[in-house]
């Protein structure tokens, strides 16, 4: 139905504006774009699941994401890959680590405190219905 259109296209405009907003942040320029496998070579062979902020921005614009409940599945990916990936007590890792935390804390902190909750089930409906 158009209205449902238009909902989902609520949906999209205010993700798109979470992401910019985290996106924005120094702290989280090693979380913008997918890892590089000259940079970090096993990588791939360690994390079977990459994610990334601009994959996100992808998905979004590719209707991939129907409610914030899917969005965060992929911002929890994001700092799940890190602790992963980088488990060590050394300084570096603790700092990506720090630092994919503070990426989830502030995803999370954002769509509880702008996401309504009526809107947000409404689209969790839509994509229940479809
Ligand atoms: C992300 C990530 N997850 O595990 C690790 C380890 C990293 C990670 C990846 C990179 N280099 S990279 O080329 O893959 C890249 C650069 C800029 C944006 C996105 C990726 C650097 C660092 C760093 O701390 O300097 C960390």
């Amino acid at each position: 139905r158009e209205s449902e259109e238009a909902t989902l296209r609520e949906l999209r405009i205010f993700l798109r504006e979470v992401l910019s907003r985290i996106a924005l942040e120094r702290k989280f320029r090693n979380f913008a774009k997918a890892v590089d496998p000259e940079e970090v070579p096993d990588y791939f062979a360690v994390i079977k699941n990459p994610m990334d902020l601009s994959t996100m921005m992808n998905k979004i614009n590719m209707h991939e994401y129907t409610s914030a409940k899917d969005f965060l599945v992929d911002i929890d990916l994001i700092t799940s890959n890190a602790l992963e990936y980088n488990p060590d007590q050394d300084p570096s890792d603790r700092q990506i680590r720090n630092y994919a935390c503070e990426l989830k804390d502030m995803a999370y902190a954002i769509i509880d405190a702008e996401m309504d909750s009526d809107f947000e089930q409404t689209c969790v409906d839509i994509a229940t219905s479809r």
